[in-house]
């Protein structure tokens, strides 16, 4: 036997092996080991730990807890608890931060979600236009401060893909390209009372009755270009809509009788099928009040639906939109959408402007008698506020609605954006520039303490729309020549796309994080009436410096784009920044491959058609104290010696909230090369602390063969050594029904291994560490033999993009041997400031 207890003399033969944890931070499953498996599992600590600042709270949502619990947030596994899972959103994350990010304009400051926030980037003075010598600027009351409080909501990763989502709203499922357009307003146009003018972006309609007096906004385009517009083949057919489907789908309270009236006349629909490759018209009717949905289906993506209504709303202002040049974020704003946005935001830009300028006599005079502190554009921010004039108050990708290019602000703009300028950020050409990430910056640090930047805050949200394509708004800066500090002003520059990002040694002997951002394609360009381009253009090699600095993210250290060779839901890349090394061979597998000889027993599973919603009613919750031992959110609520799934026994839906780590990893996970302990595993994403991050999966093998491969034991893994207890309080929640004994009865000679070392999953990278970020949880769902479950890595804390994920082995100093019964050695590299100097 390899990992061996002092006592045994028997024992002293054998191998290595890879353990879970068996003290305080983790459910014991060493081998011959007295470990006292309860002391993880306290009566004070409760469930459902909300980590909120230092204090974490137990949420009271699921199954019941109402005490708030003090835990030092730093420690893994604090001694008396469980891990710390995530419960309840703080109240950043639901609510409009917008006050605290005006408030806190010192520099580049981001709003942070846990996953792809796209954000936008204020490009400082240095690298910026003259727009002096460009003779712009020069209308003192016609640039207007801009007041766009687009309050992010700070929140989990989950949320903000789901806005991703709702921003982009196409449904690939479809056959067709469907595009849900949410609140389409109609108001009646001018000329022609209670109807709505609708047109078809571009295309001549061949089939079908024409629609009346389209007046593309197109055409408005096409006439300040001197290229004539290609001629599309298109064809436009319109698809039958049943009055009731073509009412359901747009507002039924709004639009009623004289709607499907007037469908007939303006939607061709009537006797014409859409048939294949037909652009699928279904809503087209007139409706006096706003409709909250309109459903177009098209045929493909650039066939936008447009409405003309005059609105007072110059023609200047209508070349300008950007949304006509597909430049939108989404792309999916309306011309009359965006002409009233355009609108909204130039009256709240002339509010603020008044409001600004109120203040800064008020503030003169003040400072004239000495005792002005004030930060005027936040107080003339807050006043219009107070006066519910704030606008774009919803977070989106791209342009901001109504904003446009060219646009100036006299002050901080959206909430995500502060002045910085004190970046060396580098023009690389027009459309491209190399954006400093924020933090490290001598320039700015108050206490002259220079620190490296991390990969948090605007540098992860950055990296994050890097990695999700999402594009970035940049703010450029200027100040006018001979003119006063307040009278710096703002450029809104459009929409640009972060194509690399990469860390180097800065001066300061410090990392730091640099972003190549590009600007995107098909948006008018800054005028030179606006601005001129950048004076200094500095040339970088990207290559070399991204070569000298070992960057961690470049594709080109990508050595394999996905190692599972798509046996995993999500691909897992292989970079390697550190040498040529090549991934060392191995067959990838996703479940634990078992022995001809293993009898594979089929455990009782429950009845829970409807998804195992009463956790007392549950049979796999019985066994698990009573209780479905994951949150709403699928974090595990607590380390336990043995967790119960529901698994392919169990009459409830793969959507069961009692399955979770069956499923396979939900996270980027990324294969590394370290420094020192070979490959290792991370994760791209932020990781809250409870998530399930991957199996270890392996062959199987019994006592004898694990001893037979004892000269190559890197990624043998000791199993299905644990006493199982469930913790009393729990165990009284389950009512009269049937719990499986508790008592293992486990022996020696049972003995089980996992050898992932020819088979295996992303789990055998895992390095150890002193001070691990997971945990391995025994899991059953699969068979009933309690010797074998499976061994789950769960987050033990809440995890940065990128940092390394690690577990403790837990191998005994000096009880680790070799073949020939000599003990073994192994110093540990983890680099923890905790590190015990060896691993074996
Ligand atoms: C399961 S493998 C982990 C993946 C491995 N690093 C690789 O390159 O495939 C275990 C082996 O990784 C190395 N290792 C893991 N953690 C280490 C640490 N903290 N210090 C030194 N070596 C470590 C040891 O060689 C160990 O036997």
């Amino acid at each position: 036997m390899s990992v061996l207890a002092e006592t045994s003399p028997s024992e002293m033969l054998g191998k290595k092996k890879l353990h879970q944890m068996v003290d305080t931070k983790s459910p014991s499953t060493f081998k011959r080991l007295k470990v006292d498996a309860t002391r993880n599992f306290p009566e004070n600590c409760g469930p459902f730990v909300h980590e909120n600042y230092g204090t974490r709270e137990i949420y009271p949502e699921f199954p019941s807890a109402t005490k708030l619990v003090k835990v030092n947030a730093t420690r893994n596994f604090p001694e008396n608890c469980g891990p710390c899972v995530l419960q309840k959103k703080n109240e950043r994350d639901t609510q409009c931060s917008a006050n605290a990010e005006i408030e806190s304009c010192s520099e580049v400051e981001m709003n942070v979600v846990e996953l792809g926030d796209p954000l936008s980037v204020f490009v400082p003075k240095d690298m910026q236009f003259d727009l002096a010598a460009a003779g712009a600027c020069e209308k003192e009351g016609g640039d207007s401060s801009h007041l766009n409080t687009s309050c992010q909501p700070t929140t989990n990763g989950n949320h903000v893909l789901k806005t991703k989502e709702e921003n982009l709203m196409y449904d690939d499922s479809t056959q067709l390209n469907e595009v849900l357009v949410n609140q389409v307003l109609q108001k009646p146009s001018t000329d022609t009372g209670n109807t709505c003018d609708w047109f078809i972006k571009g295309y001549p309609i061949e089939n079908g009755p024409e629609l009346p007096a389209i007046v593309s906004q197109e055409n408005l385009i096409d006439g300040r270009n001197d290229e004539p517009r290609k001629e599309t083949n298109k064809r436009v057919q319109y698809k039958e809509v049943a009055d009731d489907e073509s009412r359901s789908q747009v507002d039924s309270s709004s639009c009623s009788e004289s709607n499907s009236q007037k469908s007939g006349d303006k939607t061709p629909s009537a006797g014409k099928k859409g048939g294949k490759g037909e652009i699928v018209q279904e809503e087209a009717v007139k409706c006096p009040e706003p409709l909250h949905t309109c459903k177009v289906i098209f045929e493909d993506e650039s066939a936008v639906m447009k409405k003309q209504i005059n609105l007072g709303v110059s023609q200047e202002d209508l070349r300008n939109s950007d949304v006509l040049c597909g430049a939108s974020g989404h792309g999916l704003l309306t011309e009359y959408e965006h002409i009233q946005k355009v609108k909204e935001v130039k009256e709240t830009l002339k509010l603020f402007d008044d409001e600004y300028t109120k203040l800064l006599q008020e503030d003169k005079a003040e400072k004239h008698e000495g005792r002005s502190k004030r930060r005027i554009h936040i107080e003339a921010a807050m006043n219009l506020k107070k006066q519910k004039k704030w606008v774009n108050c919803e977070w989106t990708f791209g342009h901001v609605p109504g904003v446009q290019i060219g646009d100036q602000f006299r002050k901080d703009v959206a909430s995500s954006i502060v002045d910085s300028g004190r970046y060396d950020n580098e023009a690389i050409s027009s459309e491209t520039f190399i954006y400093v990430g924020q933090g490290g910056n001598p320039k700015v640090s108050l206490n002259g303490r220079v620190e490296g930047q991390k990969l948090e805050g605007g540098n992860l949200a950055l990296k994050n729309s890097m990695d999700l394509g999402y594009p970035v708004r940049v703010i450029c800066s200027r100040q006018r020549l001979n003119s006063e500090k307040s009278d710096l002003r703002y450029i809104y520059d459009g929409l640009y796309t972060v194509t690399k990002c990469w860390e180097e040694r800065a001066p300061t002997e410090k990392y730091i994080f640099k972003f190549e951002l590009k600007r995107n394609l098909g948006q008018p360009k800054l005028t030179r009436e606006l601005v001129s381009r950048p004076a200094k253009l500095v040339k970088v090699n990207h290559s070399c410096v991204n070569k000298a600095t070992k960057s961690i993210m470049q594709s080109e250290f990508v050595v394999d784009y996905d190692v599972s060779q798509g046996k995993e839901k999500i691909p897992i890349h292989v970079v390697n920044a550190i040498d040529d090394e090549k991934l060392p061979p191995f067959t990838y597998i996703t479940n634990m491959q078992y022995p001809d000889w293993y009898y594979i027993s089929r455990p009782q599973g429950c009845n829970c058609t409807s998804g195992c919603l009463d956790s007392e009613q549950c049979s796999c919750a019985s066994r698990n104290g009573g209780e479905i031992p994951f949150n709403t959110r699928g974090s595990i609520v607590r380390a336990q010696p043995l967790v119960y799934e529901c698994g392919p026994s169990c009459k409830c839906p793969p959507s069961c909230k009692n399955r979770v780590s069956q499923h396979g990893p939900r996270y980027h996970l990324e294969v590394f090369k370290t420094e020192s302990r070979g490959w290792g595993l991370r994760s791209r994403d932020h990781v809250s602390s409870g998530s399930f991050i991957c199996e270890y999966v392996g062959e199987l093998l019994d006592e004898k063969e694990a001893e037979n491969r004892i000269d190559h034991d890197e990624y043998l893994f000791d199993i299905g050594n644990y006493d199982e207890e469930i913790p009393k309080r729990n165990v009284a929640r389950s009512n009269n029904l049937k719990v499986e004994s508790n008592s293992l009865m486990r022996k020696d000679e049972d003995g089980f291994t996992l050898d992932a070392l020819r088979y295996g999953n992303v789990g055998r990278f895992i390095n150890h560490s002193c001070s691990p970020n997971l945990y391995a949880q025994n899991v059953m769902y699969y068979h009933g033999d309690k010797r074998v479950p499976h061994i789950m890595f769960f987050a033990s804390e809440s995890i940065a993009p990128l940092e390394e994920l690690t577990y403790h082995y837990n191998y005994h100093i000096d009880h680790v041997y070799d073949k020939n019964g000599d003990v073994k050695r192994k110093n540990c590299r983890c680099g923890s400031r905790k590190c015990e100097g060896r691993m074996y």
